[in-house]
């Protein structure tokens, strides 16, 4: 869906923010640019959309050349969110909402149907806030509203820069599981710019590390980047606890469940399904403190999972990629 070849971009005053980067990005694939401040990240997304122009390299959506392309057609196709929101202040929420596809000419009653359906599909009753002003909002519904708008114009690509950046990290977890779930339905394909390597494993089906001056360090998988870095810079930048992030990427795998035998119904507590990860797995251990979780199947209980039954899980998942990984 997007295919960058070569890109560079230095800009007037020599600084070199991006060299010859390759990237593609499948269709209704959700990508994370991730990589310390200053890395060219944020410069990469908006050659994209023709913010910045290359200096060098050429970009395709779909099979064509941006740079053939009219900018301001262009921006209309590829939706974009950044931190600041960037909602116009004297619109109402639903007027906002509105922006792209009034300007495609759709007819005014079909493009605020259409916007009160998009604030349905972000978590706000239109009932309720359609007639807000941006000032009337909390800053994780103004998000909302900002991603609501960027769908707005039924955009193949959506670009975000930082958009969970400006709320706090509870607000944030939510509105990333809902941004998610959200993503799944619409099919969108999404690049997504964060310094936050947990946001990017979390969100990303692949993660684009960057290392100063746009250099792309590694283009992998999540469970891959923190099981497998490329090379030290990766494995410093995710870190020492990397091990704790492969639990929310890795599956818990029916052979570390325990059986039931012996285990009486009193000792079970809370239950989670057996297509959880461990890291969800652990987090309801943790927070249920009886030393093991029922895993159901359905209505059905299949057994139990234990701290140690974690711990095997991780070591094995990690031996798995290893062995994957020799030729
Ligand atoms: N207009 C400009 N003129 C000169 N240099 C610039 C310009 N815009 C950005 N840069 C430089 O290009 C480099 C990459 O910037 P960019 O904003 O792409 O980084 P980033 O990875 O998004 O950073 P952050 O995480 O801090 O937002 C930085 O060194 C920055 O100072």
């Amino acid at each position: 869906m997007i295919r960058l070849r070569g890109v560079g971009k230095t800009y007037d005053d020599g600084t070199v923010a991006v060299q010859d980067l390759d990237l593609d990005v499948a269709r209704g694939e959700l990508v994370c640019l991730v990589g310390p401040s200053g890395c060219g990240k944020s410069t990469t997304l908006k050659m994209v959309n023709r913010l910045i122009e290359p200096t060098s390299g050429t970009i395709e959506i779909d099979g064509e050349d941006v740079t053939r392309q009219d900018p301001v057609q262009l921006r209309r196709r590829i939706g974009y969110v950044i931190q600041q929101v960037g909602l116009f202040p004297h619109q109402k929420v639903v007027d906002n909402v509105m922006t792209v596809p009034t300007l495609q000419g759709v007819p005014r009653a079909k493009a605020r149907e259409r916007a009160r359906d998009l604030l349905e599909l972000v978590g706000l009753d239109p009932a309720r806030y359609a007639g807000r002003y941006p000032h009337q909002l909390s800053g994780g519904q103004q998000q909302r509203v900002g991603v609501a708008r960027a769908l707005a114009g039924d955009p193949a690509v959506l670009l975000m820069d930082e958009p969970f950046g400006a709320v706090d990290p509870v607000v944030r977890l939510r509105l990333q599981d809902e941004f998610l779930r959200l993503q799944d339905e619409v099919g969108v394909t999404v690049v997504l710019v964060t310094h936050d390597i947990d946001e990017a494993v979390r969100l990303g089906d692949r993660v684009a590390v960057f290392a100063g001056g746009g250099r792309l360090a590694q283009f992998d998988t999540p469970a891959r980047l923190l099981g497998r870095p490329a090379d030290d810079f990766v494995a410093e930048f995710v870190g020492s606890t990397s091990g704790l992030r492969r639990l929310t990427v890795t599956p818990l795998d029916p052979v570390h469940v325990e059986p039931l035998d012996g285990v009486r119904a009193g000792d079970l507590g809370a239950a989670v399904d057996a297509d959880i990860t461990l890291g969800e797995a652990l987090a309801v251990l943790l927070r249920d403190d009886r030393g093991m979780v029922g895993v159901r199947d359905g209505a059905r209980f299949v057994g139990v999972l234990t701290p140690n039954g974690v711990h095997r899980a991780l070591r094995a998942a990690l031996a798995e990629m290893a062995e994957s990984d020799s030729p």
